[in-house]
C-alpha cells in the first residue's frame, strides 16, 4: 500500500483527490470591524445599522455554508505570530521531548500523534490544552456515573514561553468567540446574550495545535478524516499552505478553503445545529495533506459547561416546528467522543443524529 501504514488508509469513497480539489468561491468573508469600534465617528444610528448588517451576513453564512471567514476580529497580529512561532518550536522538539507531555486515557490534554477520526488514523500530531485550567468533565461516559474529573493542562519545558503565550491567546479567542456567539444569537432573533449562560466560568473549550507533516500518499490518507465539530463554534487559524476542505451544501462537492493571512475561519458546530433546530447545520469538513509542505493550524473549540443539557431552544420551536432532537448532556457526549478519538473502536462514534426525534 505504498509508504503509509494501513491504519491511515481511507476507504476509497472517503479519499481526497488532492490534484483536483476546487477552491471554494463564495465562502462568506465578513468584516467584524463594527464590533471593534472602528467607526468612531459614527452616530449611534449608523452603528446600529452596521451591526444589523453584520448580523444578517452572519445569519446567511450560517444557513448557507455553516462556515465563514472573519477579519478585523480584534486579535492582534503580534499575538497571532507569537503563537505560531511557539507552535512550530514545540513540534520541532524530538519525539521523546514531546512524549513527556503525552496525553493518555485519563488526561486527554497534551501531545498526541495517534488520533483517529471515524476509526481511521489521522496524518497529524496535536497538542491540546483547555481554556479553563482545570476544566471539569464527567469522569466516565457511562450515563449513570455521576463522578467528575478535573482536566489539567500539561506544559512542556520548551519552548519556555509556550504556556504564557497560550494563555494570552486563549483569552483573546475566548473574547472573540463570545462576540461571535452573540452575533449568532441575534441572527436567530434572540437577545444577544441568550446563549452566554451555557458558558459560565466552567466552559469546556479547548485549543488544539495541529501539525500535518508532508505525506507521501496524500490520495490515501487524510490529515483529519471527514467530520463535523461536536461543540458550539470552532474558530480556526490556518497557515498559508491550505488543506481544509468543506463539503459544500448546495451540491455536496468538497471545496478548499482559501487561506487568508490573519483571518479566522469560523464554523458552526453540532450544538448550534441542535439549538437552532436545524436552521443552521454544522458543515462537514476534512483536511487534505500534501507531499511537499507541512501545515499548521490552530482551532479554538468553543464548548459549553459539562452540565449543559443540549436541546432545541424553546423560542425556536412551536407546534409547526417541533423540536427535532431529544436533549442530551454535553459532558457525556464530549467524553464519549474523546474516547472514540483516542483509540480505534469497532462502533461508529457518537453523533447528534442519535438524538433525532422521529417526527411523523
Ligand atoms: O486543520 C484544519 O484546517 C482543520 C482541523 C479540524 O477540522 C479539527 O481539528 O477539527
Ligand atoms: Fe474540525
Amino acid at each position: 500500500m505504498g509508504e503509509v501504514d494501513v491504519a491511515f488508509v481511507q476507504a476509497p469513497e472517503h479519499r481526497s483527490k488532492p490534484d483536483s480539489i476546487i477552491e471554494a468561491g463564495g465562502i462568506p468573508l465578513i468584516d467584524l470591524s463594527p464590533l471593534n469600534n472602528c467607526y468612531h465617528e459614527d452616530s449611534a444610528n449608523d452603528s446600529a445599522r452596521h451591526t444589523a448588517a453584520l448580523v444578517a451576513k452572519i445569519g446567511n453564512a450560517c444557513k448557507e455554508w455553516g462556515f465563514f471567514q472573519v477579519f478585523n476580529h480584534g486579535v492582534s497580529a503580534d499575538l497571532q505570530q507569537r503563537v505560531e512561532a511557539a507552535v512550530k518550536k514545540f513540534f520541532d522538539l524530538s519525539s521523546e521531548e514531546k512524549r513527556k507531555v503525552k496525553r493518555d486515557e485519563v488526561n486527554p490534554m497534551g501531545y498526541y500523534d495517534t488520533e483517529h477520526t471515524k476509526n481511521v488514523r489521522d496524518w497529524k500530531e496535536v497538542f491540546d490544552f483547555t481554556v479553563k485550567n482545570p476544566t471539569l468533565l464527567p469522569a466516565s461516559h457511562h450515563p449513570e456515573d455521576q463522578e467528575l474529573q478535573e482536566l489539567r493542562n500539561q506544559w512542556p519545558d520548551f519552548p519556555p514561553e509556550l504556556r504564557e503565550v497560550c494563555e494570552e491567546y486563549a483569552s483573546a479567542l475566548e473574547n472573540l468567540s463570545f462576540e461571535l456567539l452573540e452575533l449568532i444569537a441575534l441572527s436567530l432573533g434572540l437577545p444577544g446574550k441568550r446563549l452566554n449562560g451555557y458558558f459560565n466560568d466552567d466552559h469546556t473549550s479547548f485549543i488544539r495545535f495541529n501539525h500535518y507533516p508532508p505525506c507521501p500518499e496524500p490520495h490515501l490518507a487524510l490529515g483529519v478524516g471527514r467530520h463535523k465539530d461536536a461543540g458550539t463554534l470552532t474558530v480556526l487559524a490556518q497557515d498559508d499552505v491550505g488543506g481544509l476542505d468543506v463539503k459544500r451544501k448546495i451540491d455536496g462537492e468538497w471545496v478548499r478553503v482559501k487561506p487568508i493571512p490573519g483571518s479566522y475561519i469560523v464554523n458552526v458546530g453540532d450544538i448550534i445545529q441542535v439549538w437552532s433546530n436545524d436552521k443552521y447545520e454544522s458543515a462537514e469538513h476534512r483536511v487534505t495533506v500534501n507531499s511537499q509542505r507541512e501545515r499548521f493550524s490552530i482551532p479554538f473549540f468553543f464548548n459549553p459547561s459539562h452540565h449543559v443539557m443540549v436541546k432545541p431552544l424553546e423560542e425556536l420551536v412551536d407546534y409547526q416546528n417541533p423540536a427535532k432532537y431529544k436533549e442530551y448532556n454535553w459532558g457525556k457526549f464530549f467524553k464519549t467522543r474523546k474516547i472514540s478519538n483516542f483509540k480505534k473502536l469497532d462502533a461508529e462514534n457518537i453523533q447528534i443524529y442519535h438524538f433525532k426525534r422521529s417526527l411523523v
